[in-house]
C-alpha cells in the first residue's frame, strides 16, 4: 500500500520503517530540513536500537523515501499518518498546532480519496478538529473530494520502538467508516498473523484510550515511589516488598520500578493533559494529580538524599554522574530526571561530570556550554576526580560495576542509586556508602 508519515521523529521514523519492511511504499515527510538532509544522506536522525539498519535495508530496496516537499507526500499515500509532535501549552493541554497544520496541509493538496490517520497523541475530539481542518480547505478550493480521519494511537516504547511497532500487544484503531476500517485491517493485515491484535473502536474512545494507557502506567510508578519514600522510613525494603505485590498476577511486576521518577517525552505531558482535559470537561482527576506531584518531588529525593549526607553547601565537590537520558536504550533527554539533579547539584555550588552511552550529545545540546559539566568516556572515567557517585539511568553495562575500583576512585566513597540497580550488600562490602530509593 502507498503510505505517507507526516512528522518523521521517533514515532513517524519508527512507524514509517516498520511498515515499509513488511512491504509497503512508505514516504516519510518532515519540515525540518536538517533531519531529512541527514537521512537522505545516509545518517539516522535519533538513537534507536535496530532502527538504523532497518532504515538502510528498506530505503536500498526503495519502499522507504524522506521528503520535505509536501505536495509529493500528500500525492504519495492513500493512507496519510500524522504522526508530528504534540507538545504541552503553557496550560499543560496539548498544543495541537503541529496536528492541525499537518491536516491543512493534507486538505489543500489531496486530489483523490484520503485515509488521514491521527498516531500523534491527542485530546479526544481532535479528529473532529482534524476532519474540519481537511473541509475548510477542500472548501477554500471548492474540492469535493471525499476522505476519513482515523484515530490510531501508539504505544510504543523508546529504545524499544521497533520491537514495539513489529510484535505489538495491541493496535487500537478508531474509525467509523466501512471504507477506512478496511484499509487499516488491510495495512495491519501483517502484524497480526497469528493472533488478533486489531483493537476497533470508535474514534473518542481510541483518543482516549492512549492517555488511559500512560496514565495508568504512570500512576503504578508514582505509588511505588511514594511507597518506597515510606518504606524507607519504616525501616521497610521497597524491593522485597515489590517482589511481593509484583507475584499477584492482578498486579503484576512492570511499571513497579521505583526510581529517581519518570521523565520522557510521553508520561509527564500526557499525565498534565489528561488532567486539562478533564478540567475543561468540568471533572477532576484527583488521583492523576497526584501522581504529577508525586513524581515532581521524586525527582528532587536524589538531591534530598545528598544533601542530608553532604550538607547543602557542595562547593567544591564534583560528582560522577552515571546516566542523562531519561530512560536506557534512547538518547532522549526531555523531562530526563538528570537534568533536575544536575540542575541541584550546580545550584549548591558543586560540579558534575557525567556519562552517559548515548545521550552525550543530546545533553551538550540542552546543557550548552558549561565549565562545571564534564563529559566522561566511561564509567570509570566519570569517577576520575570525583567526590562521590549518583546514579540516574538504568543501563544495562551500570548493572555489574567494580565496586573496588569504585572505592579507589572516589574522594568519598559514597553512593546514591536513583534506580535501585544493585544488591545493598554489594558496594556495602566492598566499604562504600550507599543509598537508593526505599531499600534498607
Ligand atoms: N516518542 C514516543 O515514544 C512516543 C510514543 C507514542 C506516541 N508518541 C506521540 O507521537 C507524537 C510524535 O512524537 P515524537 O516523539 O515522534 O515527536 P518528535 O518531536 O520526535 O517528532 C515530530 C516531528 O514532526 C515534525 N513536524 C511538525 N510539524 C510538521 C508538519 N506540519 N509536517 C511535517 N512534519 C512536521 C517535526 O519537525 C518533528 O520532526 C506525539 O504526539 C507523541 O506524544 C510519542
Ligand atoms: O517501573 C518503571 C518503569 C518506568 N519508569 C520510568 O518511566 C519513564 C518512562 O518509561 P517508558 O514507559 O519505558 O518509556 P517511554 O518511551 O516514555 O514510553 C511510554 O510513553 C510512550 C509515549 O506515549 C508510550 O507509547 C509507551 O507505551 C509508554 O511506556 C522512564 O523515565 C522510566 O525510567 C520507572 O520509573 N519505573
Amino acid at each position: 500500500m502507498k503510505v505517507t508519515v507526516v512528522g518523521t521523529g521517533y514515532v513517524g521514523l519508527v512507524s514509517g520503517t516498520c511498515l515499509a519492511d513488511v512491504g509497503n511504499d512508505v514516504l516519510c515527510l518532515d519540515l525540518d530540513t536538517d533531519k531529512i538532509r541527514i537521512l537522505n544522506e545516509g545518517g539516522i536522525p535519533i538513537y534507536e536500537p535496530g532502527l538504523e539498519a532497518m532504515v538502510r535495508k528498506n530505503e536500498a530496496a526503495g519502499r522507504l523515501r524522506f521528503t520535505t516537499d509536501i505536495e509529493a507526500a500528500v500525492a504519495h499515500g492513500q493512507i496519510q499518518f500524522i504522526a508530528v509532535g504534540t507538545p504541552p501549552d503553557e496550560d499543560g493541554s496539548a498544543d495541537l498546532q503541529y496536528v492541525v497544520a499537518a491536516a491543512r496541509n493534507i486538505g489543500r493538496y489531496m486530489k483523490d480519496y484520503k485515509v488521514v490517520v491521527d498516531k500523534s497523541t491527542v485530546p479526544v475530539g481532535t479528529a473532529d478538529k482534524v476532519r474540519a481542518a481537511i473541509a475548510e480547505e477542500l472548501k477554500a478550493r471548492s474540492a469535493g473530494i471525499p476522505f476519513s480521519v482515523v484515530s490510531n494511537p501508539e504505544f510504543l516504547k523508546e529504545g524499544a520502538a521497533v520491537d514495539d511497532f513489529m510484535k505489538p500487544d495491541r493496535i487500537v484503531v478508531g474509525a467509523e467508516d466501512a471504507k477506512a476500517i478496511e484499509l487499516m485491517r488491510q495495512l495491519y493485515a501483517p502484524f497480526q498473523r497469528n493472533h488478533e491484535r486489531l483493537i476497533m473502536m470508535d474514534v473518542k474512545s481510541a483518543e482516549l484510550t492512549k492517555y488511559a494507557a500512560n496514565a495508568m502506567l504512570a500512576t503504578r510508578i508514582s505509588f511505588m515511589n511514594e511507597l518506597a519514600n515510606l518504606a524507607e522510613k519504616l525501616g521497610a525494603d521497597i524491593e522485597l516488598v515489590r517482589q511481593g505485590i509484583g507475584s499477584d498476577p492482578r498486579i503484576g511486576y512492570h511499571f513497579l520500578y521505583p526510581g529517581c521518577g519518570y521523565g520522557g517525552s510521553c508520561f509527564p505531558k500526557d499525565v498534565q493533559a489528561l488532567i486539562r482535559t478533564a478540567s475543561e470537561a468540568g471533572q477532576g482527576l484527583k488521583v492523576l494529580q497526584a501522581v504529577e506531584e508525586a513524581n515532581e518531588a521524586q525527582k528532587h529525593v536524589l538531591t534530598q538524599k545528598i544533601v542530608k549526607r553532604f550538607g547543602t553547601d557542595l562547593s567544591g565537590m564534583t560528582f560522577a554522574l552515571w546516566g542523562l537520558a531519561f530512560k536506557p536504550n534512547t538518547d532522549d533527554m526531555r523531562e530526563a530526571p538528570s537534568l533536575v539533579l544536575i540542575e541541584e547539584l550546580l545550584k549548591r555550588g558543586a560540579r558534575v561530570r557525567a556519562y552517559d552511552p548515548v545521550a552525550i550529545h543530546e545533553a551538550k545540546r540542552i546543557l550548552g556550554e558549561d565549565k562545571r559539566i564534564v563529559f566522561a568516556q566511561s564509567p570509570i572515567d566519570a569517577l576520575v576526580g570525583a567526590d562521590t557517585l549518583a546514579i540516574s539511568t538504568e543501563w544495562k553495562e551500570f548493572r555489574s560495576p567494580d565496586w573496588d575500583a569504585i572505592k579507589a576512585a572516589l574522594k568519598h566513597p559514597v553512593v546514591f542509586d536513583g534506580r535501585n540497580l544493585y544488591d545493598p550488600q554489594h558496594p556495602r562490602k566492598a566499604g562504600l556508602e550507599y543509598f537508593a530509593i526505599g531499600r534498607k
